[in-house]
Formats: C-alpha cells, structure tokens, sequence
C-alpha cells in the first residue's frame, strides 16, 4: 500500500494549475487520485480532470476535482494511471481493473502517460499477469475461440457467479500467453479478431514509469 502511495504522490508533484489531466483506475491511482484532491481542496489548484472509470470519477467528485467533458478534450496534459505490469521498454499490461478501455482512449489523448506502480509490477518480460482483453457480449463465444487459437489460456472474468461487465458494457477474457516475446504483434494479432474491442497491452504510449518500493525507496524510468 505504502509503495503505491509514494509512487502515485511523486507523479502528483508534476501536477500543474491550469492542466487538463486524465485519472486513471485502480488501488494505485486512488492514491493520486486523492493527492490531486487534496491539493484542489487545500490549496485551490486549478486542474480540469477526466477519469477512465465510474469508479474514478466517482472518487474525483468527491475530492472535489473539476471535471471537464470528453467534448471539450483535444490534448490532456498528462495522465496518471497504475499498471500491471512494465517491462523495460515502457510497455505496459493494463486492464486488472477492467477499465483498459477507457484508459487507452485517455492515454491516446495525452501528451504525457505517467504509470505509478510498486516493484512487484517492474518485469524484464510481460506475460506472467494474464492480458485482458474486452469483447462485446455479442457471439462472444466465437471470440473467445479465435482467442483461444492464437494459444492462450483464457478464463472468462466473473464477478460472482455473473460474468464481469465493463463500464462500456462488455466482457473481459483473461488471456494466459506465457511470456509475451513480441507484445506489439499480439496487440495487432488480438485487436484484428472481430468482437475483440481492445486489449490491455499498451505499446510506447507510457513516457515516465515511477515505481515506489516497500522500503521508500521511488525510482523512474523513462522511454529512451
Ligand atoms: O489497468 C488498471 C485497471 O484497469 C489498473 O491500473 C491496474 O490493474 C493496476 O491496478 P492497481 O493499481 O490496483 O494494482
């Protein structure tokens, strides 16, 4: 928890008056999430914000953090979002949450994407967190098999006995391919099956990884 924090409150310090910035989701980005908040609050930074969830948007609002509409985005400033998995590159496995839609659609609207993880997301190769990806609940069963015969393991998510819905509506397939050799190939493979939406892969679109140690430690890494 505590290594979470101090990566998400690193990133906030490069959180600027007058910024447009994405919020992303999950227990990392709740860290940044309220550290933005807080500075709204205490200090009357001025930001406009979106966020790539409910669940997010729901925490900004009560933070208190102004909320822009999708209409008015051309370019955001900077988001911050937490990960997976990051391997040394910068790609990333995103979507644990079920929100890597969204987050995806954030993130190609910014100029910046900033990832806060602890080190038990810093890997030399993606693959061992299974990727998720989002199908339309149409034939979802034809999906499921083309994804099944480019060679993973795939379980359904479930939330209870009912299958997970996503905020926009659809399924996650949580795919097992071991070690992703070439994580921009399966992108492109994945997101070529119709009924795929997307998948939690994100290529070259983090510029700045900070990752918070159980000890205190913060380290970052930029794309070279
Ligand atoms: O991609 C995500 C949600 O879809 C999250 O950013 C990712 O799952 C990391 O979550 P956490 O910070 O809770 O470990």
């Amino acid at each position: 928890m505590e290594s979470k924090r101090i990566a998400a409150e690193k990133a906030v310090e490069l959180v600027k008056d007058g910024m447009k910035i994405g919020l992303g989701t999950g227990s990392t980005a709740y860290w940044a999430i309220q550290a933005i908040g807080r500075l709204v609050k205490e200090q009357g930074l001025g930001i406009q914000a979106v966020a790539t969830s409910v669940q997010s948007e729901q925490l900004a609002k009560e933070w208190g953090i102004p909320m822009m509409p999708f209409a008015e985005v051309d370019m955001l400033d900077l988001t911050i979002d937490g990960a997976d998995e990051v391997d040394a590159e910068l790609n990333l496995i995103k979507g644990g949450g079920g929100a890597l839609l969204r987050e995806k659609i954030v993130a190609a609207a910014s100029k910046q994407l900033i990832i806060i993880v602890d080190e038990s997301k810093d890997v030399q190769q993606l693959g061992k967190f299974p990727l998720p990806v989002e199908i339309v609940p149409f034939a979802y069963e034809l999906t499921v098999k083309k994804l099944q015969q480019l060679g993973c393991e795939l379980k359904l998510r479930h939330n209870g006995e009912e299958l997970f819905v996503t905020d926009n509506g659809n399924y996650i397939a949580d795919c097992e391919f071991g070690d992703i050799k070439d994580p921009a190939a399966l992108h492109d493979d994945l997101n070529r099956i119709p009924g795929v939406v997307d998948n939690g892969l994100f290529i070259d679109m983090a510029s700045l990884v900070i990752i918070g140690s159980a000890d205190g430690e913060i380290r970052s890494k930029t794309r070279q």
